[in-house]
């Protein structure tokens, strides 16, 4: 339950006094999320989601608010912020920094279809394009350094073997530059529980709370490592292709993106068999004792390794 911080309509009456978006019928807290509070509010004007930021400080939240001001306003389906009174997009409430957007249609989907795949696809490029003109900038806190640290944080709780395997896919991404390949602004979380789909077509992509900028190819074997995942951390050669080819049909993979790309998938799914390993043996203090399985990006990789085909037709000449 990610309900951290209560809110009580008691509470939320004079903070809704700062915002013309009608009187206050209902309050419901929402379960799914791990890091943040999320309220659904429903005013006399519609439904919103509040969200109160647990551990972001409200210095932290301009690069993310202002991202998703930007994409919404190039018609990528984000959930464009509300202003305040005072013109901000942040307030506060019950001593946490606020965000308060409109509800996006659609849900979670679990099992995503071929065609689900697309949009997904076709809609990143569509976000990559769009955000070329955000003037922000953030480094990748998590890029591969932080992969590099963290392997070598958790590498004391591993069987001999596993422990190898996890330092020979730490020193191939060391020997990468993934600063040669285009750049610009990733979501770097788009994972299936980060996409609202409504049918066949997205309702919207939420929680840009990893957002950074890093290479764009990086953020479509994110994407393509989760959506196109089988339970054996296989990858589903019709989902991903259709992924690939809606991403190109927007933004065509340069020759260097297509040379990278087997490496890169892997060192996508090394970042997230890091980061699950870290909250497994090591999670922070104060959050919740709930953990990802570690293992299932290991075996995401392990295929990868073993490929020969990895989707893509020859690059455009
Ligand atoms: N704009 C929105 N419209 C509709 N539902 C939303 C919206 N934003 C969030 N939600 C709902 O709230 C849930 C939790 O949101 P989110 O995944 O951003 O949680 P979090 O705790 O902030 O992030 P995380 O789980 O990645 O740590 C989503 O699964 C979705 O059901
Ligand atoms: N999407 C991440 C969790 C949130 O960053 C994972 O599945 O490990």
């Amino acid at each position: 339950m990610s309900v951290f911080t209560t809110v009580t309509p008691d509470d939320l009456a004079p903070f809704l006094k700062r915002y013309y978006i009608g009187q206050l019928v209902d309050l419901k807290g929402i379960a799914a999320g791990i890091t943040n509070t999320n309220y659904f509010v429903t005013t006399t004007h519609g439904r919103y989601v509040l969200t109160l930021f647990e551990a972001l400080q409200s210095s932290d939240l301009p690069y993310y608010v202002n991202l998703t001001a930007h994409l919404a306003h190039h018609g990528i389906a984000v959930a464009a912020p509300i202003a305040n009174i005072d013109d901000q997009y942040t307030d506060t409430l019950n001593g946490r920094p606020t965000l308060l957007v409109p509800c996006l249609p659609g849900t979670v989907v679990d099992e995503p279809n071929v065609a689900q795949c697309a949009q997904v696809g076709e809609m990143l490029a569509q976000m990559h394009l769009a955000s070329r003109s955000y003037p922000a900038h953030m480094p990748n806190p998590r890029g591969v350094q932080w992969w590099a640290d963290t392997a070598a944080e958790v590498m004391q709780y591993l069987d001999a073997d596993t422990a190898a395997r996890l330092q020979a896919e730490v020193d191939l991404q060391l020997r990468q530059d993934y600063t040669t390949l285009p750049q610009g602004v990733i979501h770097a979380d788009l994972f299936r529980d980060n996409v609202l789909l409504d049918g066949d077509r997205i309702g919207g992509f939420i929680d840009f709370y990893y957002a950074c900028n890093d290479a764009l190819l990086y953020d479509l074997a994110i994407a393509l490592n989760d959506w196109c995942r089988e339970e054996d951390g296989d990858i589903d050669r019709a989902r991903a292709e259709a992924m690939l080819q809606a991403y190109q049909s927007v933004r065509p993979l340069e020759t260097a993106e297509f040379a990278a790309w087997p490496v890169i998938l892997r060192g996508a799914a090394l970042r997230f068999w890091t980061s699950r390993l870290l909250d497994f043996y090591k999670p922070a203090t104060g959050e919740m004792t709930y953990a990802k399985d570690p293992t299932q990006y290991e075996r995401v990789i392990t295929h990868h390794a073993q490929r020969q085909d990895f989707w893509l037709t020859p690059a455009p000449v």
